[in-house]
């Protein structure tokens, strides 16, 4: 059997991928949503297993020594991982597994996986991006602030990837991201 897609989606925080990517489960109910490990706090409304694996610093570290992340990153002073044997057990089953992590994890999956498909999502502009963060009243000022530094220089390294998806809208981004998809599915494979 073909094995699954691996599609790594990133972008700024703030940009939509959380957004985007729950819109994709209702489009797409046959794509399969890699659940990140992360040390930070849940926000009002996150659950265990679904939003995220809920760790302390010392799990999340325990983790990383017992092999466990397909990758991990610290970023703004929290850890995030991708949980490695469901995501190679996904597509082993021959079905297609999206991730959402940012920049450095993504670089870091390149490495391992050069079939994967990078797809990274750019804000309309980096004043609409901040708009975004404010609106969504998660995150303290200093956050934002340190958010959006982030951001800047995570843009700088979209030539790594193989698709920019601007989140003007979200049915349109969506529309793009499957038309991706289904593309790289009909790609001759050498
Ligand atoms: N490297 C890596 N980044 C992740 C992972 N899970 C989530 N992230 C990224 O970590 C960043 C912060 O996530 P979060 O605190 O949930 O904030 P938000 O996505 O900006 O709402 C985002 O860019 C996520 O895409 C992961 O498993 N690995
Ligand atoms: N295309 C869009 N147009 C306007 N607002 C959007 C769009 N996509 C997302 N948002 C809003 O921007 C904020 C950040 O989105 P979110 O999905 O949490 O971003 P991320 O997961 O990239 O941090 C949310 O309040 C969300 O409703």
């Amino acid at each position: 059997m073909a094995k699954g897609l691996l599609i790594v989606l990133s972008g700024p925080s703030g940009v939509g991928k959380g957004t985007v990517c729950n819109e994709l489960r209702t489009r797409m109910p046959d794509l399969v949503y890699s659940v990140s490990a992360t040390s930070r706090q849940p926000r009002l409304g996150e659950e265990h297993g679904v939003n995220y694996f809920f760790k302390s610093r010392e799990q999340f570290l325990e983790m990383i020594e017992n092999d466990q992340l397909l990758e991990y990153a610290e970023y703004v002073g929290n850890y995030y991982g991708t949980p490695r044997d469901f995501v190679e057990q996904t597509l082993e089953e021959g079905k297609d597994i999206i991730l959402e992590i940012e920049v450095q994890g993504a670089l870091k999956v390149k490495e391992k996986f050069k079939e994967g498909i990078f797809v990274f999502l750019l804000p309309p502009s980096l004043d609409e991006l901040k708009g975004r963060i404010q609106g969504r009243g998660t995150e303290s000022q200093a956050t934002i602030d340190n958010r959006m530094s982030v951001a800047a220089q995570e843009i700088g390294l979209i030539e790594n990837y193989d698709y920019a998806v601007v989140n003007d809208e979200i049915d349109l981004a969506c529309k793009r991201i499957e038309s991706i998809i289904i593309a790289e599915h009909c790609k001759v494979r050498k």
